[in-house]
């Protein structure tokens, strides 16, 4: 299986990204810098935490204009599996492969710790290795991740289960504690915790790790590969 991880100008999260899908799945893995044009060389495309082009503007607003982002929405709609992760997810938002959009925290104040997300949806192909309402430890690192989306879309949300993780303790002020969505299709996937680093309990805590085995095991059933994994 192939990965990219997306570099922008400010992305900061972009070598964790890399080492979590070396360290834990050990599949093939390549940075690909924002003016690249074609992705189809890959299976799985992660859009990777930091500060694009400094958070001007809004958290992503800018990032979505870069040229590889036509190539992320072709492989996008071709089914291709899309992870954003933070200022990954707000770059989908902004560039509307998932519904609705990111506000600042309502405390004003960025927020860096651990915190504990709850798995609504274990159905995805990034999340079919954890139980159904499992509570897992994944970290939280940013200022605007206040997930907000009009009465409709949420009602849509919720009939799809397009929420796959919600926050136990609400860090930021996000609508029904969201943490983290899906598309209707499920390939793409969005959230603010960092998964890529909480792969190793040197890092205090692992449970990071299924969501790299969940996406492998979903490519290989697919592609008719033997689950080693
Ligand atoms: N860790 C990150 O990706 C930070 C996200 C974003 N720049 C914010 O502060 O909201």
């Amino acid at each position: 299986m192939k990965f990219a991880v997306l570099v922008f100008p400010g992305s900061n999260c972009d070598v964790d990204c890399y080492k979590a899908v070396e360290e834990t799945i050990g599949e093939s893995v390549e940075y690909v810098w924002h003016t690249e044009t074609d992705l189809s060389r890959f299976d799985c495309i992660i859009v990777p935490g930091g500060f694009s082009y400094g958070d001007y503007l809004r958290s992503g607003a800018i990032a979505r204009f870069a040229p590889v982002m036509n190539a992320l929405v072709k492989e996008a709609e071709a089914g291709k599996y899309i992870l954003g992760i933070c200022n990954g997810f707000q770059i989908l938002l902004e560039s509307g492969l998932l519904p609705g959009a990111m506000l600042r925290n309502q405390s004003l104040k960025f927020r860096c710790h651990s915190s504990n997300l709850v798995v609504e949806n274990n159905q995805t192909p990034f999340t079919r290795d954890y139980a159904a309402k499992e509570v897992i430890d994944i970290p939280i690192a940013h200022g605007e991740g206040n997930y907000f989306c009009d009465e409709a879309t949420l009602e849509e949300l919720k009939a799809n289960q397009q929420i796959v993780f919600t926050y136990e303790t609400n860090p930021n002020g996000s609508l029904l504690d969201i943490a983290g969505i899906c598309n209707r299709e499920g390939n793409i996937v969005g959230m603010m915790p960092h998964p890529e680093r909480a792969v190793n309990q040197i890092l205090g805590s692992e449970d990071g790790k299924r969501m790299f085995t969940s996406i492998l095991k979903t490519w290989r059933e697919k592609h008719g590969a033997a689950v080693s994994s």
